[in-house]
């Protein structure tokens, strides 16, 4: 697991790379060095020596998104006649405030309504699309309207919902110091924007779900 390059850290290795765009491991060694450093620490310590190269083989995988192009996920579609809301809920999230470089995490709630065609996608897809697109330095509202933008062009289904529901450590363990407060966001497309009846059946299974 040593993390030059690409390797067994990518959440997708199979998927095609952004094209120009490598996490460059001993420039993240040496900012962690620096950081820590300027924070008065001695970083030839002997618990902190190997805390540069950790670090930086963390953030490769933590930003692991920033290097594969999500939408692929959706490339393997298959045709099952099926023409009502597929939902997957609770699909456990981790993602990195763009902010404060501290993670907010919590759960996704991911559905659509397939095309006439019956077009759809692996469950484990929505699961992976919402993950890659975490794997970058994000915002809530943002992450939100990535995957559901991603599923609407991809699939070209009837409707998308998504709902995040997030705690930031920028807010449980600095600043404002609120652990517990917890963030919702949703974005909704096609049909599940335009009828309200739609949106509310989605809206009570996610509510429901427990
Ligand atoms: N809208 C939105 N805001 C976020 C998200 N993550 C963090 N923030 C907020 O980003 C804001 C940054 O505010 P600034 O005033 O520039 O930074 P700051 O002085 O560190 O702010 P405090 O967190 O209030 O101490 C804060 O209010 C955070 O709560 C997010 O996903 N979406
Ligand atoms: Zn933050």
């Amino acid at each position: 697991m040593s993390g030059n390059g690409h390797g067994s850290l990518d959440v997708d290795a199979e998927l095609p790379r952004v094209e120009g765009r490598v996490f460059d491991q001993a420039r993240a060694e040496h900012a962690v060095r620096e950081l820590l450093l300027a924070c008065g620490e001695d970083p030839d310590r002997d618990g902190l020596r190997e805390t540069p190269a950790r670090v930086a083989r963390a953030y490769r995988e933590m930003f692991a998104g920033l290097y594969s192009e999500p939408d692929h996920v959706l490339d393997r579609t298959f045709d099952e006649s099926h023409e009502e809301l597929v939902l997957v809920t609770d699909i456990p999230m981790f993602s990195m405030c763009e902010h404060h470089l501290t993670p907010f995490h919590g759960v996704a709630h991911v559905g659509y309504i397939p095309n006439g065609q019956g077009k759809v996608t692996g469950l484990s897809k929505l699961a992976r699309l919402v993950d890659l697109y975490a794997k970058r330095p994000q915002v809530q509202e943002r992450l939100t309207s990535q995957v559901a933008d991603a599923l609407y062009r991809k699939l070209r289904p009837r409707g998308v919902i998504v709902v995040i529901e997030a705690e930031h450590l920028c807010m449980a363990m600095r600043g404002i110091r609120k652990p517990g407060a917890r963030t919702t966001t949703s974005a909704v497309r096609g049909l599940l924007q335009s009828s309200a009846s739609s949106r509310a059946e989605a809206l009570d299974l996610i509510k429901g779900r427990r």
